[in-house]
């Protein structure tokens, strides 16, 4: 294996950012290259280089995610990982994990999340799967069923400029019960906006209710047969069932559209049970956020668990050897984490422990899978009842 370290960029080094990261993506045209320029103000960039060539990139966005019991903890939103092509396998992704989980470590963040490229990337470095992706597509005129509340309050169109503030608030209020879900506001969220509306997409319109928002787009297309529209959601929340309702209800009515897609909507997304024929609704699920419990003293007593558990969970973490051991987890009457010289009654990776963590994949549902073991009996009900979630996490923004 090469000597390969991965550290802070010189300015020099910066400018190379955008070039390899277009490389190793494919994106190697003057306008792909530029369009990530803006991305290094924002995302706290490191890199590693062989001599003097700059081959791998990394970064992450300093942002807030809502855990479940309705808490907002600092999280690093974790993007642009790229080694150009011809500098592969040889550890310089590697060398940018080990790199930036120091950094944060130190940095006292106790969480790190990301959208991965390839699935079989992430879980060496400790992530977890934690959320799950419903690509949901519905055809338009997809009927309600028979007694839907629908608000009556329309739904009104407007520009960015002037949707932004009520949209932020509406956010501001929904999101910290929806856990995975980030914060929308400050640099972080303008900056993720911009680079997301520079990607080649068609512009977003905002729809806004006064209890709720869709932010979509339109992708047009005619046919022999007339127009075949696609509306692609980007963001929808509302604060009220039947808000809910009215949202997807201007959706599915709309003119010229024939589908109505919502790539990164929640597993359980209600609309599905709004609809007079469910099988309406087309849905595939895919692997949603990627979690890194960076320090799990910190991360565990952060969220609000579900149920009373006292447990001790022995933990193991090649990447990350300061997590290691075992901790007594004690739900009531307030959480508390310990080390303990107790015995384990439960065994499992970090890595599974992050895909448990934000209620997403139940810790009997791993223990099945021969991922968590069980050597108390009892243990392995109680410890998955405190984890689980009413809902299931999702995480509908891009980074
Ligand atoms: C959050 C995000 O930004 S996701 C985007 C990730 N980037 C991409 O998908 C762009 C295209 N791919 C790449 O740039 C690179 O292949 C990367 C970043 C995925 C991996 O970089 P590399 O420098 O090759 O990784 P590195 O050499 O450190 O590999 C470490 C281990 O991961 C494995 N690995 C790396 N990439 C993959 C993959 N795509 N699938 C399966 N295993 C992989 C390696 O085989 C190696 O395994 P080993 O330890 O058992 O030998």
């Amino acid at each position: 294996m090469a000597d390969l370290d991965a550290r802070e960029l010189t300015d020099a080094e910066l400018d190379e950012f955008p070039a390899v990261f277009g490389a190793a993506f494919l994106q190697d045209t003057d306008d792909e290259i530029e369009r990530w320029r803006p991305l290094v103000d924002h995302i706290r960039p490191i890199g590693v280089c062989d001599g003097s060539e700059l081959i791998g990139v990394a970064g992450h966005y300093d942002e807030a995610i809502a855990l479940p019991g309705g808490v907002v903890r600092p999280v690093a939103a974790v993007t642009t990982v790229g080694v150009k092509p011809g500098h592969r396998r040889r550890g310089a992704a590697t060398a940018l994990m080990r790199r930036q989980l120091d950094g944060l470590r130190a940095a006292g963040v106790p969480l790190a999340a990301l959208h991965a490229s390839e699935g079989a990337i992430y879980g060496r470095y400790g992530y977890g799967p934690a959320s799950t992706s419903n690509h949901l597509e519905i055809p338009r005129g997809a009927r309600f069923r028979p007694g839907a509340e629908i608000d009556e309050q329309p739904v009104r169109e407007l520009p960015l400029e002037r949707a932004r503030a009520e949209f932020q608030r509406q956010h501001a209020r929904i999101f910290p019960h929806r856990a995975g879900w980030l914060a929308r506001d400050g640099d972080a969220w303008e900056a993720r906006e911009r680079m997301r509306r520079s990607a080649g997409n068609r512009p977003d319109r905002f729809a806004l209710h006064p209890q709720g928002h869709v932010v979509y787009r339109g992708k047009p297309d005619w046919t022999g047969r007339g127009p075949n529209y696609e509306l692609e959601i980007v963001a929808l929340a509302a604060e009220t069932p039947q808000a809910y309702a009215a949202l997807w209800r201007y959706l599915l009515d709309f003119d010229l559209a024939a589908e109505v897609v919502w790539p990164k909507a929640a597993a359980d997304e209600p609309i599905v049970h709004l609809l007079a024929d469910p099988r309406a609704a087309r849905q595939q699920h895919f692997d949603g956020l990627w979690l890194r419990l960076i320090d799990v003293a910190a991360a565990l007593p952060a969220r609000g668990y579900a149920a009373e558990a006292d447990v001790v969970l022995e933990v193991s973490d090649d990447f990350c050897p300061w997590n290691a051991g075992r901790w007594r987890l004690r739900t009531a009457p307030e959480v508390a984490v310990s080390r303990t010289e107790s015995p384990a009654q439960l065994t499992l990776d970090v890595a599974d422990l992050a895909a448990a963590y934000l209620g997403g994949t139940t810790l009997t549902s791993l223990a099945a899978a021969g991922r968590v073991r069980e050597h108390e009996a009892g243990a392995l009900a109680a410890a998955s009842r405190a984890f689980a979630t009413d809902r299931p996490p999702n995480c509908p923004d891009a980074f």
